[in-house]
């Protein structure tokens, strides 16, 4: 069969860097470690006064056409994954597909684009869709354009304000990729939700407690679901599990709950039995919370032994590395997880090619899915081509009284004029109002 999957991948993280630690938990009155070890969490990006869903995704997008030598003509799609759009009707792959034509001779004319919304799994949908339209062979020889775009800004003075970020992942599909190729299996977990949502408002309603056990519900149903089309699943098949990560103490959290899963009735389960006994099983229990409870308790034992600890650090701890620094990209977020894997991987010299992934997307409301990827002999290169260290460490890290205007500036029901911190420099700007109420963009030499 076709190998298809990611060819190329670039990061565009808005300019801004809030630095939670420092600046945020201190006027929150929390403890630092609160955001750096509880929630794992570092620092938020966040766009500049000129920067937004369109600009960060045009930029991305431009650099890899201009790394991989593309040219329009070799674009088939154009679909754009983000919860943060500012039109109900015509899609930001339209904006983004202006943009690039500023700064090519060809156009996107021949091009199907799109926009899909489920929350923060919309991304890995669009990857979806990417590769079964290269699947169906209706591409003639064309690649997809998948971009996953978001700025996640909460209500000020609301708790999801330590969970913010902002920034573009882009991603080339194509037949024979450089970095990985997707399994045709799948399982799924979706379920009708109410854990986050923004019906017609532009930050979310959220239940933070909720969401959590919402996203490990739906995580161990779509765990099930893949096993059942490929037989259980054992932490040695996959060299490091990307996971959605709204901050990286959510991984936590469902790492362990993963773990106890593949381990169950294995060679690992046996040897652990000694120090933390075998996994509660549910017959041996007279009613659920007992059983929970047994489970609970099973799961405190296990996140202490060395075998999890060793898991952890080789498995999940490099997943989690660039969204440490930018924190939530919604639709990104599971993209920037497999690129920091992949990235600690060609750093450290980690040979993975043949190997695999297990990739664990989530979207509120609530789905997740999980396949699994096989990385490609080309990965080494493809990641060593990334400017997102650069990106990162170029940040303007913004005060407490400039990140309540930066909040001001990008909420859409305050028209609120900024003086940009950081200079455009070869990039797609936002360019201010057009006639019908549109934004409008321009390419800055
Ligand atoms: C994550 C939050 C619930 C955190 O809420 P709170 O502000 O109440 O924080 P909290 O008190 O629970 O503390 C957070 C963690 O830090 C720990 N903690 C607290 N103080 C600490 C200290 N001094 N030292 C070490 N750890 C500390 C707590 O025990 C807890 O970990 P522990 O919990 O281990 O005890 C909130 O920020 C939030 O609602 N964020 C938005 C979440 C969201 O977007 N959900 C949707 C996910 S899907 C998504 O991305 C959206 C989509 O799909 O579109």
């Amino acid at each position: 069969m076709t190998s298809v999957g990611i060819d190329a991948i670039e990061i565009h993280t808005g300019k801004l860097k809030l630095d939670l630690a420092e600046t945020f938990a201190p006027e929150m009155g929390d403890d630092p470690e609160k955001y750096t070890k509880g929630l794992g969490l570092h620092a938020s990006s966040f766009p500049d006064a000129y920067e937004d869903i369109v600009t960060m995704g045009a930029n991305a997008a431009h650099r890899l056409l201009e790394r991989k030598g593309l040219e329009p003509a070799d674009v088939g799609r154009i679909d754009v994954a983000t919860e943060s759009a500012f039109d109900n009707s015509k899609p930001v792959s339209t904006y983004i597909a202006g943009c690039l034509e500023q700064v090519y001779d060809g156009d996107f004319h021949h091009a199907n684009k799109g926009e899909r919304k489920f929350a923060c799994i919309a991304g890995t949908q669009s990857l979806d869709d990417a590769v079964n339209w290269i699947l169906a062979g209706r591409n003639r020889g064309r690649g997809a354009l998948v971009i996953a775009t978001d700025t996640a800004l909460y209500a000020r003075d609301s708790s999801g304000e330590a969970t913010q970020g902002a920034g573009a992942v882009a991603m080339w599909i194509t037949e024979d990729p450089d970095i990985v190729e997707l399994s045709t299996e799948q399982g799924y977990g979706s379920a009708d939700e109410t854990d986050f949502l923004k019906p017609n408002q532009q930050f979310p309603s959220v239940d933070g407690k909720r969401s959590m056990q919402v996203y490990l519900a739906r995580m161990r149903e779509s765990l099930q679901d893949f096993e059942r089309a490929t037989g259980a699943s054992h932490p040695d098949d996959y060299a490091f599990i990307p996971f959605h990560t709204p901050f990286p103490g959510m991984v936590r959290k469902a790492a362990v709950l993963g773990y106890r899963h593949m381990i169950r009735g294995t060679d690992i389960e046996e040897e652990l039995a000694a120090d933390i006994g075998r996994q509660p099983r549910r017959e041996r229990f007279d009613s659920d919370d007992a059983f929970e409870d047994a489970i609970s308790e099973y799961v405190d034992g296990l996140t202490d032994t060395d075998a999890y600890r060793e898991w952890y650090d080789a498995a999940i701890q490099p997943t989690l590395s660039i969204s440490s620094q930018v924190g939530n990209w919604y639709t990104g977020s599971v993209h920037l997880a497999r690129f920091s894997a992949l990235k600690h991987a060609a750093e450290n010299g980690i040979d993975l090619a043949g190997k695999r992934l297990l990739v664990a997307s989530y979207g509120s409301g609530a789905q997740a899915e999980i396949h699994s990827e096989t990385v490609q002999d080309g990965f080494t290169e493809a990641v060593a081509a990334s400017t997102i260290d650069e990106q990162i460490e170029q940040r303007y890290d913004i005060s407490f009284a400039e990140y309540e205007q930066v909040h001001d500036r990008h909420n859409h029901e305050k028209s609120v004029e900024l003086e940009p911190f950081t200079q455009p420099d070869a990039e797609f700007v936002f360019d201010g109002w057009g006639p019908m109420n549109e934004r409008k963009y321009t390419y800055v030499e």
